[in-house]
């Protein structure tokens, strides 16, 4: 099979949606189609044709992403897809070849994605860089610790989704910074993110909302649906879907997870975006109804190591040399020397050097962002220890507080 990559156009929109639709088994809804044009940057999207048919796809959305230490660009990597005639011949490789290529080209050092399975995309350099919790909470498996905040000075108000719109963005860009693997989101974002308002969702009805304030303004909000339910003998049994909860103090944060559990008629309490360190499992009195599942959330990509490593903060001291392995993209196969304090570092070349460490490219991905302790990786014998302690140092410099979080795909 001959393919021709090339950059998507706007003439192209109909077809990339019929691959997209049959690659995902899943239409795509009329007001879906014209949000998605607004959130992607057409000119940096590849697709793959053969003769004149679309058989492959993936598409590019900009933004500023948190990683320790403060924002960076990242390309966000989204709907990839090929067409069900066309797979497992080579289409996606191609693309991500090609896609990261031209991301070097482009000035990136990073590119990150959600991944519909998680054996795709280690291939193509990325690592697990952080993780989501799902909760299932029975609400009366839900009491606090005793010592659980309380601020008389909050209030809860109720709330229409759509017109506390600007609310919820000024509280979520005022914890921005607070976790690596957070987004900016563009107003597009928000646009998409507050769309969904069919009252159709499994049964669930429309998005409804919740904000905590003092005098001072906003200090939290929570959005969710409810399902009302009752039992064959009448006893109410509805479920709260949680879509996104944000306090900005301990508080706040309390008193809102307070209101979603105590809601009338509801039973259950269910989210499938949380992170790994959510201070619910320190508020709820007896964590195990959390009925916590765990599982991968973002994949980074260091595209150009070079530039990537310097470009975050380190939580320790660090002098050592790295031999990456990338055979995707090989201008990042080479020795490095890490050095850096916890205000600046470098990262330069030291081909001429000593190993300490040898690792694939995707293992520095998966630490990027601070989540990835190198101990256990080591166990797996994926990275390889030259100097005795380089890989502690390593992964004690690379390691943050708090744990990376996106809660947003994009
Ligand atoms: C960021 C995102 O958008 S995530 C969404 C990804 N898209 C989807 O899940 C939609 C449905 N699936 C698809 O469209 C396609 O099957 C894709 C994109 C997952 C794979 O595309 P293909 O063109 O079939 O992949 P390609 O032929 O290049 O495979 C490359 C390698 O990856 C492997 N591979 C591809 N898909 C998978 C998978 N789902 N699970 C495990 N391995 C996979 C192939 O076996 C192959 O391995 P090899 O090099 O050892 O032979």
């Amino acid at each position: 099979m001959s393919l021709n990559l090339r950059p998507l156009t706007e003439n192209d929109y109909p077809a990339w949606i019929r691959t997209d639709e049959e690659a995902f088994g899943n239409p795509i809804p009329p007001h879906r189609r014209e949000l998605f044009k607004e959130l992607i940057d057409f000119d940096r999207s590849l697709g793959a044709f053969d003769g004149e048919e679309l058989v492959g796809a993936t598409c590019i959305c900009g933004f500023t992403m948190t990683v320790p230490g403060g924002p960076v660009l990242v390309a966000g990597i989204t709907a990839v897809a090929v067409l069900p005639s066309h797979r497992r011949r080579g289409v996606l490789s191609g693309l991500m070849t090609r896609q990261l290529g031209a991301l070097r080209e482009q000035g990136e050092a990073i590119a990150a994605l959600y991944a519909s399975e998680a054996a795709i995309y280690g291939r193509f350099g990325y690592g697990r860089a952080s993780d989501n919790l799902a909760f299932d909470i029975p609400t009366h498996g839900s009491a606090f610790v005793r010592h659980a905040p309380v601020d008389p000075s909050l209030r809860l108000r109720v709330v229409d989704p759509v017109a506390a719109r600007s609310v919820f963005e000024k509280v979520f860009e005022a914890q921005l910074d607070s976790r690596p693997g957070l987004y900016a989101r563009t107003p597009a974002r928000w646009d998409t993110f507050l769309s969904d308002q069919e009252s159709d969702q499994g049964g669930a009805g429309p998005l409804r909302a919740v904000v905590v304030e003092d005098d001072e303004g906003p200090r939290g909000y929570a959005i969710f649906r409810i399902k009302l339910a009752f039992t064959t003998h009448d006893v109410p049994d509805g479920e709260l879907r949680l879509k996104e909860l944000v306090g900005l103090d301990p508080a706040a944060y309390a008193l809102l997870w307070r209101h979603v559990l105590d809601r009338d008629l509801v039973s259950r309490v269910r989210t499938a975006q949380r992170p790994p360190d959510d201070p619910l499992i320190h508020l709820l009195a007896e964590p195990r109804h959390l009925n916590a599942a765990w599982m991968d959330e973002l994949w980074v990509r260091l595209v150009d190591v070079e530039r990537a490593l310097p470009l975050r903060r380190y939580s320790a001291p660090v002098d050592v040399v790295i031999e990456v392995e990338d055979t995707v993209c090989p201008w990042n196969a080479r020795r490095w020397r890490l050095s850096a304090d916890t205000r600046q570092a470098r990262c330069v070349p030291a081909d001429d050097a000593e190993a300490d460490v040898v690792l694939p490219v995707s293992v520095l991905g998966a630490a990027y962002l601070g989540g990835r302790p190198l101990a256990a990786v080591q166990a797996a014998g994926v990275v390889r220890e030259l100097r005795e302690g380089a890989v502690r140092q390593l992964s004690a410099a690379m390691s943050w507080d708090p744990a990376p979080w996106c809660g947003l795909i994009f």
